[in-house]
Formats: structure tokens, sequence, C-alpha cells
């Protein structure tokens, strides 16, 4: 912390949390959700209403709306094209969370930053512990991995990284969507099956990351849906629990290529959060049925609303 900062001088509100990528973020939109309907009060600025690449733009930001905690959604996920945007793809994963903790500290903000199981190499075959060596396969992954050892670095106490993976929810296209929209039109696809993670509902990892937040957690800490599946058993389970008759079909990363090498398995242990915070994740099935479901009876509402 910088003495001389008059930023930290002032007291900030109670539970103020700035969301850089709640307005239009897979993840982004589910935690602003969240932290709505928990009653926080919630800043979601846009591209168009803060850079956040601008230092003092951000600190005046700030310095007027007060939040006490700053959650960063915002990056670059296009796991293909990072690889031919490597500068585009290290300015938002790694550039961009640097800055934020250190705005962070100088401003006293508790520091919530996202990152991914694409850290490791997939070498294992149980699951990936926090202090568990990373080896990033993408640039992806080796950008999100500078991301977190930058913001390490500063040594800010009241900073949280969350690992997370294979994210589906509301309010933007994912995984489980494209599965869908593909399924209702064709009798059969083929899905990787030799790629095998945890599928994580934004929900409730939104919910879970404010319990962390709770507990008042610093550190790394693994978080997703429990339970493990390939990319074919989460496609196929989708199109069983709508009933399109579309028959997911196995195949090999091989079959399916693409730019950027996956970790043949990613799957995270979160039992740091089971201790931290007494809670233990759903598995991720009942949290894809609860999607489906959401979505089917449009139960979501706006989280700008
Ligand atoms: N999706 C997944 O399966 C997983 C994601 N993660 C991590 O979780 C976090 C959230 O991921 P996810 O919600 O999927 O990300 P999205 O791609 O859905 O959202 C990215 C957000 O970043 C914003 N953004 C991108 N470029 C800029 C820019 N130059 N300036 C300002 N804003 C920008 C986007 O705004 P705009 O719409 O205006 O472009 C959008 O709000 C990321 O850190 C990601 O690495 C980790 C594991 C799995
Ligand atoms: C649409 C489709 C995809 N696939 C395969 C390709 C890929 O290996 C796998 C998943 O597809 P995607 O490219 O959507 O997912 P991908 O971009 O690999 O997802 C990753 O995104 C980043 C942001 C993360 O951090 C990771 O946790 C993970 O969620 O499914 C098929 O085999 N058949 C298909 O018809």
């Amino acid at each position: 912390m910088t003495p001389d900062n008059p930023l930290q001088h002032k007291p900030s509100a109670a539970r103020k949390a700035l969301v850089l990528g709640g307005k239009t973020g897979l993840l982004g939109q589910a935690l602003a959700h969240v932290l709505k309907e928990q009653h926080w009060d919630l800043l979601c600025p846009g591209r168009d209403d803060l850079d956040v690449f601008d230092q003092t733009s951000l600190e005046a930001y700030i310095e007027r709306h007060r939040p006490s905690h700053l959650f960063n959604t915002i990056g670059y996920t296009q796991v293909d094209q990072a690889e031919e945007e490597t500068r585009a793809a290290s300015r938002l994963n790694t550039s961009l969370p640097i800055l934020l903790a250190r705005i962070a500290k100088s401003c006293n903000l508790y520091f919530i930053h996202y990152s991914t199981d694409f850290v490791f190499d997939g070498k294992k075959s149980i699951p990936y512990l926090p202090q568990d060596e990373p080896n990033p396969l993408s640039v992806y992954g080796t950008t999100k991995l500078e991301g977190e050892q930058g913001v390490m670095a500063l040594g800010w106490d009241k900073t949280l990284i969350i690992r997370t993976a294979w994210l589906f929810g509301p309010y933007k296209t994912n995984f489980v969507d494209k599965i869908l929209t593909l399924a209702a039109t064709r009798r059969s696809l083929d899905i990787v099956h030799d790629q095998v993670g945890c599928p994580t509902y934004t929900m409730d990892l939104a919910c879970n990351t404010l319990a962390l937040v709770k507990a008042g957690a610093q550190g790394i800490f693994h978080l997703t849906n429990t339970g493990h599946a390939s990319w074919c058993e989460l496609a196929a389970e989708a199109i069983a629990c709508t009933g399109v008759p579309c028959h997911a079909r196995p195949i090999s990363s091989a079959d399916f290529p693409q730019k950027a090498v996956r970790p043949a398995y990613s799957v995270l242990d979160c039992s740091d959060f089971v201790r931290a915070t007494g809670l233990t994740p759903r598995p991720w099935i009942q949290a894809l049925r609860a999607y489906l479901f959401e979505k089917d009876h449009a139960c979501l509402t706006d989280p700008r609303d």
C-alpha cells in the first residue's frame, strides 16, 4: 500500500462491487446477477463507459464510485484465435490483471480474478491441486498463467485468484448452447472424448465465489462444479436432457483438429474451497439440468435490471 495515495484514505462502501466484464461477459453477467440478488451495490461499466487499460481513468472511476471489491472477469477467451493473436491475448490475460491488482493494492480493494484449468498440461490422472506445477500447452493458458504470476508477485494480501473450467450458463452463447443448436438440425455430432474436465455452471461459480469472498479467502483456489466429463459426455447429457433425436459420437482430438492444444485431463481439486467455506459445489450434471430448466422457463432476468 502506498501511504501517500489519497484514494486509500476514503472509506469505501461495505459491499460495493466493480465487476469488469459484468456488462457482456459469460461469467461477468452471472456474477452481476448473483451480486444483485445478494443485495450488493453493483458497478458494471462496459467498454464504452470505461477504458480499463487507462490507469488514470480507472483510478478516477474508483475514486468517484468507491467500490470495496474489484472482480475481473475480462479475458481473452478465444483459445484457438489466441495462437495467432498472442499480443492481444497477453494484453488482456496478463497485462490487465497485473494493472488491476496494482490499483487494487493502492486503493485497498479486495481483488478477485479468474484463471483457468488450461494452465495445466493434462498429464495427471487425478484432480489438479492449486499448488501443482502449471505447464500450459497453449497461448491462452500461458498468458493466463503469466497473469496469475504477475498478480501474485505484487504481494497484495486481499487477492483471490479462482481457477475454473468449462463454463456454461445464461446470457452468452457457450459450448452447451452451440451443441444444442447443432443437435436441432443434425442426426449425429462428432465430439471429442479424450479431453476430460469439469463442466461448470456460471451461476454456481458466481455464488461460490461470493462464499469464498465472505470467508475472506486469499491466494489461488480451484473452483468448479464436481465430477468430471469429456466434451462428448457433456454434449450427450445436454442433448439427452432436451430430448432432441441426435447422437453424440465420441471422437479423438486428432479427428477434430484445432490450432491450440488442449489438456487431455484438467479436472481441478476443489477441496480448499470446501475447507474454506464448508460448502461442496453440486455435481455438474445437476447444474447442467438446472441451467437447461432455467433456460427453458426463462427464469433468469437481465442482471442489470
Ligand atoms: N469460458 C470458460 O469456459 C472459462 C473462462 N475462464 C476465465 O473466466 C473469465 C471469464 O471468462 P468468460 O466469461 O468466458 O469471458 P467472455 O469471453 O465471455 O467475456 C470476456 C469479457 O471481457 C470483455 N473484454 C474483452 N476484451 C476487452 C477489452 N479490450 N476491453 C474491455 N473489455 C474487454 C468482453 O467485453 P465485450 O463483450 O465488449 O468484448 C467481455 O465482457 C476469464 O478470465 C477466463 O479466462 C476460465 C475457465 C473457463
Ligand atoms: C462444437 C464442437 C466442439 N468440439 C470440441 C472442440 C473442443 O475440444 C471442445 C470444446 O470446444 P470449445 O472450443 O468451445 O471449448 P474451449 O475453447 O476449448 O473451452 C475452453 O475455453 C477456455 C476459455 C477455458 O478456460 C477452458 O476451461 C475451456 O472452457 O469440444 C467437438 O469435438 N465437436 C463440436 O462439434
